[in-house]
């Protein structure tokens, strides 16, 4: 059947928005109708060229929502009409990371998801007869994708989709992050840096959990309301107090050290400050933010020696299929905010315009709807 999706023709270029031909589901997938997709930095730090995974031509986005069509053979799970969000991290339930129940990178189709294509090794995306590539497994930018019954989590019907899209990537990784990964106790002060799409859902998930001091670092004072509404206590603006004098405000205002830090950003220097502006003996740091190939971190030894932690998270440690659902529901009943985080929604046509938005620093997410 055809479609229309945005393309990525090559690295840096803008998208394009092509009728595409898409096949349909083979054995084990299904074909999604997607109704919207939040536009996240990770789409943004691919279509740069900075990712060593970066395949084009491609159809990026993995922060949607949408509604099952058709169901290949074998699929049980699943039927059509069901309401679904895909997952970058699959659950399969089966391989020994998810047996293990020790992390939530599930392996079953990590490395054909790496190459652009779907289990059996073959594109389900074809734009004027040649081939083009999935993305993180979930081509979301397309407005009908296929994915594998193990990368969809089943969620209530009663969802506006231009909202729980959100919960594919960044309302998921921020709050995922505190209450998996940190697993951030009452009382504990918190640093984030980077009050973009994650670090905002970073804070209102050590709110949740009843942190003390919520510390935002960003470069952009336009993320301080936004960042206090959703409970960030102080604000450090790097620019102000000097770049290499972050991490001394930062141990001043905790009295000692932050006992968690997120790093929100994706580079290596506020990687480094996140890690050296936690508690000495305890505090520890999960870099979530994605830095270019090629890219190292850094510190002193010495830091980790006297008991800081550096940690790492992917989709907040969340099991998709298992977590994603409860999310939903925390959402609909008004646990979690996400409304007011979606600062811009927009057509497919216009989806270059999401993408200069976020590099302004004048949106926190958009939504394209189908
Ligand atoms: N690990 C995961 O599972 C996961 C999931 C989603 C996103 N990410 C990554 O998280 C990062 C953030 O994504 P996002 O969608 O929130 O991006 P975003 O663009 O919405 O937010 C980034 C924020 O960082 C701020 N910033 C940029 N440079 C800075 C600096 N030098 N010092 C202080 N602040 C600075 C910006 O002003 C902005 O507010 C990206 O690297 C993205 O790829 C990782
Ligand atoms: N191909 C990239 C990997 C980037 C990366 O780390 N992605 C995160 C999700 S970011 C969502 O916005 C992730 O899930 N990582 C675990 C995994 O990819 O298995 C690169 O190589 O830089
Ligand atoms: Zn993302
Ligand atoms: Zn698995």
């Amino acid at each position: 059947m055809k479609t229309r999706a945005a393309v990525a023709w090559k690295a840096g270029a803008p998208l394009t928005v092509e009728t595409i031909e898409i096949g349909g589901p083979k054995a084990g997938e299904v074909l999604v109708e997607i109704m919207a997709t939040g536009v996240c930095h990770t789409d943004a730090y691919t279509l740069s060229g900075a990712d060593p995974e970066g395949l084009f031509p491609a159809i990026l986005g993995h922060e949607g929502a949408g509604i099952v069509r058709e169901v290949g053979a074998g699929v049980t799970s699943l039927k059509p009409g069901d309401h679904v969000i895909p997952l970058y991290t699959p659950e399969c339930r089966q391989c020994k990371t998810c047996l293990s129940q020790r992390s939530n990178l599930c392996t079953a189709i990590r490395s054909t998801q790496g190459k652009g294509v779907m289990p059996d090794g073959t594109s389900r995306f074809a734009c004027d007869g040649g081939e083009v590539f999935h993305y993180m497994g979930c081509s979301t930018f397309s407005n009908f994708t296929v994915l594998p019954e193990i990368a969809l989590a089943k969620v209530r019907e009663d969802a506006p989709f231009d909202k729980i899209c959100y919960i594919g990537c960044g309302v998921t990784t921020g709050i995922g992050a505190v209450t998996n990964t940190a697993k951030v106790w009452p009382g504990a002060n918190v640093v984030v840096f980077g009050l973009g799409g994650i670090g905002l859902n970073v804070i209102q998930g050590a709110r949740m959990v009843g942190a003390d001091k919520i510390i935002g670092v960003d470069l952009n004072p336009a993320k301080v309301e936004m960042a206090k509404k959703f409970g960030m206590t102080h604000f450090v603006n790097p620019a102000e107090v000097g770049h290499d004098k972050v991490v001394e405000a930062i141990v001043d205002l905790t009295g000692g050290g932050a006992d968690f830090s997120f790093e929100c950003i994706g580079l290596p220097v506020t990687m480094r400050q996140a890690l050296e502006c936690c508690h000495r003996g305890w505090g520890e740091s999960i870099i979530i933010g994605v830095a270019a190939s090629g890219q190292e971190i850094s510190t002193r030894p010495f830091q980790l020696v006297t008991g800081r932690v550096w940690k790492g998270t992917a989709f907040g440690g969340a099991r998709g299929r298992t977590d994603v659902p409860k999310i939903v529901d925390w959402y609909m009943e008004g646990k979690i905010e996400i409304d007011s985080l979606i600062t811009h929604t927009m057509p497919l046509d216009e989806i270059n315009t999401a993408f200069d938005l976020m590099h302004e620093g004048k949106s926190i997410r958009s939504v394209v709807t189908f």
